[in-house]
């Protein structure tokens, strides 16, 4: 193995990453790549394939192996350590919010750290979890170039109704705006239609980005137009954690109730969503296989709002020819995607019960107004791209 670009990825309840070699003339091969999952759950565990698909490593762990992010850094560090050539040229990591001052993927600095760490509380799931790689590494391996790629980026290309809340504009200029998440799936997505369904890519698309956090977004010939998430990744869907939209007046009873910052954002970040209405698990597999009707009502819950939303993107796309599903949930669950569609079937969504109980490709049947399909994620190629991109002019 040559010079290799290493991706880090920390999502809400999973750790993923991926190696790149750069080839001699200069383009990426996928080497290998792997996920610690479930942090936090029941069903925690560690896979890792290569280039040929070939599992690597396929470890089922118990719940209180890992309990937060540093837990499942450990147990990926340790394993790289014996699968990594050497020190990579450069390291990509995956930062959720990038703020006003981020529109693509960047160098990172001293500054740009500071920067970024400003806008932790505005993505207190995520972003220390993000930044804390970056400080090992810039610690012990100053030399190794590390590049930040923004999950708001591909976002801003919405109009600025769109961006904005319905605030005086003073809150505007000081960054009260609707950023959006999950840019880099979004952006694999975009790409991937274009590069196997040009016709579909071309069109009105939304895709619903289903996994522990959730979102959809709209675009149109591959441009973002709207999407769920706000100015912080708690707006919209429901999640595992998170309850999605919600009326701002219960924050303000909250406080009115005596809690306090810190007891009301524990509550939207890690006790809301599926976990909280359910009262069971935050993983919808369990919830799918649990006969307890507080977790058919988080089920039921999560397939009416997500239709509702991608009803509501149809204003920003114009109209509706294509709906795709990806994610961990989107990917995965058949019952979700037909919970969901059933609750489209005004607008002439039609599945195919057959390929959508395989996770085809296309899940549509033959009399659907609109195309479905499934296609499943790889935000770490693009975080590879960006990061290939980024260091490419230093070389
Ligand atoms: N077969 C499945 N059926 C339903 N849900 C699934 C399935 N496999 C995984 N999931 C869900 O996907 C979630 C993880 O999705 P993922 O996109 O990896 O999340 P994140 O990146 O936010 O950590 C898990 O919380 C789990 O609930
Ligand atoms: C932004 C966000 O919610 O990300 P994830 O789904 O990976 O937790
Ligand atoms: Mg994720």
């Amino acid at each position: 193995m040559g010079d290799v670009i290493l991706v880090v990825n920390a999502g809400s309840s999973s750790l993923k990453f991926q190696v790149h070699e750069v080839t001699p003339d200069g383009t990426l091969a996928f080497s290998l790549g792997g996920q610690v999952s479930g942090i936090g759950a029941e069903q925690p565990g560690f896979r890792a394939r290569d280039a040929n698909g070939a599992v690597l490593e396929d470890r089922r762990l118990q719940p209180g192996d890992v309990p937060d992010l540093a837990a499942a850094q450990e147990i990926m560090a340790g394993w790289l350590q014996g699968h990594m050539p050497g020190p990579p040229l450069a390291v990509g990591h995956r930062i959720v919010h990038g703020g006003p001052r981020m529109s693509r993927s960047v160098l990172l600095s001293h500054d740009i750290l500071d920067y970024l760490d400003s806008l932790s509380p505005l993505a207190p799931l995520h972003q220390q979890n993000n930044l804390a790689p970056v400080r090992v590494i810039f610690e012990h391996w100053p030399e190794i170039r590390q590049v930040a790629c923004f999950d708001t980026a591909f976002h801003r290309t919405q109009s600025p109704v769109v961006e904005r809340f319905a605030l005086p504009n003073e809150y505007y200029e000081r960054g009260v705006r609707r950023y959006g998440f999950h840019g880099l799936s979004y952006q694999y997505i975009a790409g991937r239609l274009r590069e196997t369904m040009p016709e579909v890519a071309a069109g009105r698309v939304i895709a619903a980005h289903l996994g522990s956090g959730a979102s959809a977004c709209a675009m149109v010939d591959g441009v973002s137009r709207e999407t769920t998430m706000g100015f912080t990744a708690l707006d919209g869907l429901p999640m595992g954690t998170r309850p999605g939209r919600l009326d701002a007046g219960v924050v303000l009873w909250m406080l009115e109730q005596g809690m306090n910052h810190d007891e009301i954002q524990d509550l939207l970040y890690n006790h809301s969503g599926m976990k909280g209405l359910s009262g069971i698990s935050n993983d919808m597999r369990t919830l799918l296989a649990s006969t307890d009707p507080a977790a058919r009502l988080a089920v039921d819950y999560f397939t009416y709002r997500t239709a509702e939303s991608i009803a509501g993107l149809c204003v920003a796309a114009g109209g509706l020819d294509s709906l795709v599903f990806t994610a961990g949930v989107g990917e995965n669950s058949p019952e979700v995607r037909a919970g969901v569609c059933s609750r489209l079937e005004w607008l002439g969504v039609r599945l195919d019960e057959a390929a959508n109980a395989a996770n085809a490709q296309v899940i549509s049947g033959p009399d659907s107004r609109i195309g479905v399909y499934v296609v499943p994620t790889n935000e770490e190629l693009v975080i590879a791209r960006q990061t290939h991109d980024t260091i490419r002019g230093m070389l």
